[in-house]
């Protein structure tokens, strides 16, 4: 849990998140997802366009969507084997809630695309950085169903929307290891003018 600044960018420079299949089905309550969901909102919003939405999968509908997982999977020609249908079936059940970020561009705006679409990649962080300062776990994932188009039309999205991340909520069972991070001497450079 953080209580002061430098809790937060202490828990931002330490982050991990964990993995779907590690999580268990203690958490979010009602309440922290709905704090999840308004840390979600509250992203840098070039225009004040609010170009993304989100759709809650909780409870049944885990299981339910996890039958057109199923047969998506089956319709794009991949081998049909018990194992991975039930895989399929049971995908998002490995959280106790699943959001899926919906970028929704406005093609009408003077705010470029990329703006637009930038700002949900946004979301999907302050939504895991929610749930990391809540103590639990989360994880960002698009897999294959993010670009399926049998699933997208289940997700009933419009042309100008696509999945920016499936994001996976539930408990920490086992603290994650470390995971091998970028240099920042590497990735920084100062500018300077041409001599
Ligand atoms: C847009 C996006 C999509 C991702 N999709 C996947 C995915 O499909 N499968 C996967 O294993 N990791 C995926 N990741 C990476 C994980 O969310 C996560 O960053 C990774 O497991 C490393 O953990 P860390 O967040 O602690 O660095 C994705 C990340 C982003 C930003």
């Amino acid at each position: 849990m953080t209580n002061s600044p430098n809790d937060l960018v202490q828990l931002l420079k330490t982050r991990r998140s964990i993995v779907a299949r590690d999580m268990g089905q203690d958490g979010p309550d009602a309440d922290q997802l709905s704090d999840i969901l308004k840390a979600g909102l509250r992203v840098p919003d070039h225009g004040k366009l609010g170009p993304w939405r989100f759709i809650v999968f909780e409870g049944n509908a885990r299981a339910q969507f996890g039958g057109v997982l199923e047969a998506a999977y089956l319709a794009s020609g991949m081998p049909d084997e018990d194992d991975r249908r039930q895989f399929e079936r049971e995908r998002f059940t490995r959280a106790k809630a699943v959001v899926a970020v919906i970028s929704v561009v406005n093609p009408e705006s003077k705010i470029p695309e990329w703006e637009q679409i930038l700002s949900s990649g946004a979301v999907c962080q302050n939504m895991l950085n929610a749930a990391t300062a809540m103590g639990l776990a989360g994880q960002w994932l698009t897999e294959w169903y993010a670009y399926d188009s049998m699933v997208l039309q289940a997700l009933r999205l419009h042309e100008n929307e696509r999945v920016a991340g499936f994001m996976y909520f539930g408990s920490v069972v086992t603290p994650p290891n470390e995971r091998v991070r970028p240099d920042l001497d590497d990735r920084m450079s100062h500018w300077r003018p041409e001599l």
